[in-house]
């Protein structure tokens, strides 16, 4: 309905309540002139605010239509619009489908049938009446207009899921302190041309509403990832851990891999793995005498180890790409710690790291990891136990099992698995190890320095802490705003 239809209801009303004073049921007003309530309900509320009229609120319980029963009205119910399908000489029933589908066929048959207006003869549906009344249309009508029907009429209309019961509201209306046949329309604002020409001498202005609420500010929301990621520093600075920094994304090959005794075939050094930039494409200041002893580590060993025995290039450990893990933080720290007199430090870092990956509902391109590094002087696999019970005990996860696994930087590795109380299975939550002489004793660090790690994704506890099971409703461009804005800060006391 347009302003055009508000216009008009807004005469007939005013109209009407110079001549009888009150109306008392806006649902009956409504029907008796044809008008839709909703349009009646704008109309009082408007009237209401400049005065015009004063109103009461009305509210009870009645029937309403269902979308089904508004569509009956609209073209005739079921059956009808299935009688109507059906010509005089007959139709076979695959043509009377496709005339008007299935669903409705499916209802309007039967009840055409039962009222005895069609009939099956083999293979036609034929007429067996020349017209039919449409009673159902008539009834869900009547409902409409708010007249009575009889209890059957409701109970047959109920069942077919064409009528709900619902809370109906109107109002009851009388003229009120400013009221006339006509509304002046007051203005809402000073405009230039009413300044200009005077006319705002004569204009009549709309009162200001001091009692109007505003809009409620919307506060501040803290993302579920900035939570989780909140808890783990926390833990992380309780456990004595200091926060590595984490601010190239842009890494080079050399220290994303090299460093990490990853030969240079490795798969995951595919671009199918990994994002590689073309501007800048490579690094080319990298630390050279560490350079040459990683290229010496790959190539042939040394300290016990046989290397893996391949040409080791410059160009590949040059080239740019965006981290693929927090470990390549990891190193850098590592190396400068070397380059210093050694004292034994823990480490933690949680960022963004990116993969070449094909995105669904457990997998982004682009997620946070989570570190965990502790150096000192002969550390065992026991210590690295012990400090992942610690960790994520601290979390609430007490139950941990390991797999040995396999990284080329760490000897031994472990996956770390936790039970899962609610899918009452172990899953997988972490990878770790203790970091390979191949990679520390090129770094220069004591030969009884011994580094224990491991890693894990901030999305995966996320999803479980806050029962999401779509990363793409946590992270990235289709983020579910509503589970963020559930996250408030501090909450208003409204
Ligand atoms: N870098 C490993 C995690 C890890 C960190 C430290 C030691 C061992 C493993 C990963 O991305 O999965």
């Amino acid at each position: 309905m347009g302003a055009a239809d508000k216009d008009v209801v807004e005469e007939i009303l005013l109209g009407d309540l110079n001549e009888v004073g009150e109306i008392a049921d806006s649902g009956e007003w409504a029907s008796r002139h044809s008008v839709d309530h909703g349009v009646l309900c704008d109309v009082i509320k408007s009237l209401s605010g400049f005065e015009l009229v004063d109103s009461k609120e009305l509210s009870r319980e009645s029937w309403f239509l269902e979308r089904e029963g508004e569509e009956y009205v609209e073209n005739g119910s079921a059956e009808m619009q299935v009688f109507l399908a059906v010509p005089p000489e007959g139709i076979t029933l695959p043509d009377l489908k496709a005339k008007v589908g299935d669903k409705l066929l499916n209802v309007g048959q039967k009840n055409a049938m039962k009222n005895g207006w069609i009939v099956m003869q083999k293979p036609l549906m034929k007429r067996k009446v020349a017209e039919a009344e449409d009673i159902v249309r008539s009834q869900l009508v009547s409902i409409k207009d708010g007249q009575e029907v009889s209890p059957d009429v409701i109970k047959d209309l109920k069942k077919r899921n064409l009528i709900a019961r619902k809370l109906w509201k109107g109002y009851e209306v009388c003229k009120g302190p400013k009221y006339a046949l006509k509304r002046s329309k007051p203005a809402t604002d000073v405009t230039r041309e009413m300044l200009q020409t005077g006319a705002w001498k004569e204009q009549e202005f709309k009162a200001y509403n001091f009692e109007a609420l505003g809009f409620p500010i919307s506060g501040g929301y803290l993302h579920p990832l900035l939570k989780v990621r909140a808890q783990f520093r926390k833990i992380f600075l309780n456990m004595g851990f200091e926060e590595m920094p984490t601010n190239n994304f842009v890494e080079s090959s050399f220290w994303n891999f090299d460093v990490l005794f990853q030969p240079q075939q490795h798969p995951a050094r595919d671009s199918h793995d990994t994002f590689f930039l073309k501007t800048p494409a490579t690094t080319v200041e990298l630390p050279e005498d560490y350079l040459q002893r990683v290229k010496t580590m790959h190539e042939v060993g040394g300290h016990g180890s046989i290397g893996y025995g391949y040409d080791w290039k410059r160009e590949e450990a040059e080239k740019n790409l965006l981290r693929t893990h927090t470990t390549a933080v990891s190193s850098r720290m590592l190396y400068k710690l070397a380059q210093e007199k050694f004292v034994p430090k823990r480490y933690y870092s949680i960022d963004r790291v990116f993969r070449n990956e094909a995105v669904d509902r457990t997998h982004l391109a682009e997620f946070h990891q989570i570190e965990g590094v502790v150096c000192d002087r002969g550390l065992t696999l026991g210590d690295l136990i012990g400090v992942l019970n610690e960790f994520f005990g601290r979390l609430g996860i007490k139950k941990l099992r390991f797999k040995p696994a396999y990284n080329p930087y760490t000897e031994p590795s472990m996956e770390i698995f936790s039970y899962h109380e609610q899918l009452k299975k172990w899953v997988e939550i972490g990878n770790s190890g203790m970091f390979r002489p191949e990679m520390l004793l090129p770094m220069g660090l004591p030969p009884d320095v011994n580094v224990i790690a491991w890693g894990l994704s901030l999305e995966r506890p996320t999803m479980i802490l806050y029962n999401i099971d779509n990363i793409r409703d946590l992270f990235g461009h289709k983020v579910d705003l509503e589970k963020v804005k559930s996250n408030p800060i501090c909450r208003l006391g409204i």
